[in-house]
């Protein structure tokens, strides 16, 4: 059975309030605020699939908070319908202007809104599916290289106003294009996988992922994880790709796949901007593959 939706009434007046959760908690899950402030404030610690604004209120009016909403990346795509008793053309093109999806004239009716509120939900849900499958690689079915652009660099904004460290590790199998040329593609292929599931299997960490680099390189992101603690878990992704005893005779380190490691931490006394934190364990991969492969080296 599908989880209910979670829907924000956001609402001064309170008979309004009542009316439309009344409409709507058959089917959905309703929470209710009587502020501006209080929905902004509400967003931060619960996540909502959809909101009902009124436009007019004391304090911070609708407009505003779908502004402030729309400026967090965090709540950004929540669906907003603006409710209110402005009936005029342009109150309406302002509030769709803004980014509202839909906009609702008081008096309402009642089954009209559960319409328009669950044509919402259905447009949302197809846009969640969309961004998920536009951030899954094709192949091993983990998050892309798109998805570790996005989430990097959000995590090193927040590493950097919270002043918490950031790690980021990059892995190579190594002498790929032998194991290629010795066993055929498609065996890469299903190797490619099988490494890539036993790194994402690491992660057990909240906030850690691993995603596909490109070709047969993977990253990994470590939020608040310092310089050791990088490296052990470095050693962690290391053991379990060897103890996969992938058999790799045309290699020219081991007799199984192996992967080689670059670790880079961004924290107090060694800052790094985004994009050299990424080169930072480039040039550690590189001198992990210098070193004889199958090894970490940490910047
Ligand atoms: N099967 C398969 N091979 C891929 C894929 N993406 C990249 N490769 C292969 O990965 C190989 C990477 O080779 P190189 O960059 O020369 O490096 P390497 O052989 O791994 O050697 P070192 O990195 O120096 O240890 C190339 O032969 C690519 O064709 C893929 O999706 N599937």
């Amino acid at each position: 059975m599908s989880k209910k939706a979670k829907v924000l009434i956001v609402d001064d007046d309170p008979l309004n309030r009542l009316v439309l959760e009344k409409t709507l908690k058959g089917e959905h899950d309703v929470f209710l605020v009587e502020s501006g402030e209080k929905a902004l404030t509400f967003v931060k610690t619960t996540q909502v699939d959809l909101i009902i604004l009124d436009v007019v209120m004391p304090g911070i009016d609708g407009y505003e908070v779908l502004v402030q909403l729309k400026e967090n990346p965090i709540t950004q795509s929540i669906p907003i319908i603006f409710i209110s008793a402005n009936q005029s053309h342009e109150d309406e093109s302002k509030g769709l202007e803004l980014g509202a999806m839909d906009y609702i004239i008081k008096p309402f009716s009642a089954s009209i809104v559960r319409v328009r509120v669950r044509n919402q939900l259905l447009i949302k849900q197809k846009n969640d599916l969309l961004e998920m499958l536009a951030s899954i690689d094709g192949l091993t079915e983990i998050p892309n290289r798109r998805y570790l652009d996005e989430n990097l660099s959000r995590e090193w904004r927040r590493s950097k106003r919270g002043s918490t460290p950031l790690s980021v590790l990059l892995m190579d199998i190594d002498h790929f294009k032998r194991y290629n040329d010795c066993y055929g593609h498609r065996a890469g292929d299903e190797c490619l996988k099988k490494v890539a599931q036993v790194l994402v299997a690491q992660c057990k960490r909240g906030g850690d992922f691993v995603a596909r680099y490109g070709g047969e390189e993977f990253a990994a992101v470590l939020p608040g994880v310092n310089k050791h603690e990088a490296i052990q878990f470095a050693n962690t992704l290391r053991n379990a790709v060897n103890a996969l005893k992938i058999e790799h005779k045309a290699s020219l380190n081991a007799e199984h796949i192996t992967i080689s490691i670059g670790v880079a931490t961004t924290e107090s006394g060694k800052v790094y901007a985004e994009q050299t934190l990424l080169e930072e364990a480039d040039l550690g991969l590189y001198a992990a593959k210098d070193a004889g492969r199958n090894q970490i080296i940490a910047r």
